[in-house]
């Protein structure tokens, strides 16, 4: 039995708590104050395509004993703040697995924890939190992608296999967060800038599918990462039609989005003047954003 926390029981921190702590593990559950009381008075709930679970699991404002595995699932921009919930000092013997969308998170992470192993990691799964401690895996798929660059990346590995996910394993932390965002940015951007779901938003904005995938994989080929735009788009096409995006249901629940964590990293990559569909895409956001 591995003893894993979860900073960030949200959509993905919920699921992947539940699904660790139904295939045999100790999940101590690290949140928000409110959100760490409803779940140790009431426990965690989740339903999904084939199962559900309920339980009741060890819940903490802040982490106190030493875990092996520290998943994070926090927003990118709630990173900073839910960090200080997890003292630096009971990390030492730590495997951290981020498993935020965007790629700037690991460096970071490493950054603020030296000497800790975080694992590049990347999750596909259709997750959403209802109320604190309710939570569900909307669409059948939860495909982890996990970073065998540093000896915690096979630990990971088996635990999101012990959780019923199909996990991928890839030689270097790059390949691992790029595939990702190279698929999630122009879906994100696409469904988020139209304000509708993937088959609405390809129809809305047909000229903009292909250069929006160009730039991403432009992107992802600058860090050695080589992913096929003709195989994202028709990824994208063939997505179930009212398939959201997580940005677009954070922009209709009127909650900040993760423009920077998603889209920044194109854009960085490539510069502004060879991004314009990229660009164009934040600035239609940030103008759905803006208070009318
Ligand atoms: N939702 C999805 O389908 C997918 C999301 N992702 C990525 O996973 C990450 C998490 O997304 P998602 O699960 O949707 O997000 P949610 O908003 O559902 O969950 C975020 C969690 O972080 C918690 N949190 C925020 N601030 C703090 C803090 N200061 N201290 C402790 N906990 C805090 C929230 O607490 P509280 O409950 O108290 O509000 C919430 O439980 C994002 O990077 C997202 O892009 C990746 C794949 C799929
Ligand atoms: C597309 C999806 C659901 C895949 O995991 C995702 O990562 C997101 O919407 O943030």
């Amino acid at each position: 039995m591995t003893r894993v926390g979860v900073l960030g029981p949200g959509g993905v921190g919920g699921v992947v708590a539940a699904r660790l702590a139904r295939a045999g593990h100790e999940v101590v559950i690290v949140a928000a104050e409110r959100t760490a009381a409803t779940i140790a008075a009431r426990g965690l709930h989740f339903t999904g395509p084939e199962w559900s679970w309920e339980g009741a699991l060890e819940a903490r404002s802040s982490l106190v004993e030493p875990v092996d595995v520290l998943v994070i699932a926090t927003k990118a921009m709630d990173l900073p703040t839910a960090l200080q919930r997890v003292p630096s000092g009971l990390l030492g013997g730590t495997v951290v697995v981020p498993l935020l969308n965007g790629v700037d998170h690991v460096p970071y992470l490493r950054a603020m924890l030296p000497g800790v192993e975080v694992v590049a990691s990347s999750i596909s799964v259709e997750a959403t939190r209802h109320r604190p401690g309710v939570v569900e895996q909307v669409s059948g798929f939860c495909d982890v992608g996990v970073s065998l660059a540093g000896g915690g990346g096979q630990r990971w590995a088996g635990l999101a296999e012990e959780a019923g996910c199909a996990v991928t394993t890839f030689p270097d932390d790059a390949t691992v967060l790029w595939r990702k965002l190279s698929f999630l940015a122009p879906l994100a951007l696409l469904t988020t800038s139209a304000g509708a779901p993937i088959g609405e938003a390809i129809r809305l904005q047909p000229g903009a599918v292909g250069p929006i995938v160009a730039e991403a994989t432009t992107a992802a080929a600058a860090f050695g990462v080589r992913v096929d735009p003709d195989a994202i788009e028709q990824r994208l096409r063939a997505l179930p039609e009212g398939m959201q995006s997580s940005m677009l249901k954070d922009l209709i629940g009127g909650r900040a989005v993760e423009l920077d964590a998603i889209a920044g990293p194109v854009i960085r990559a490539l510069g502004s003047d060879r991004a314009p569909a990229t660009v164009g895409a934040v600035r239609a956001i940030l103008g759905r954003e803006a208070p009318s």
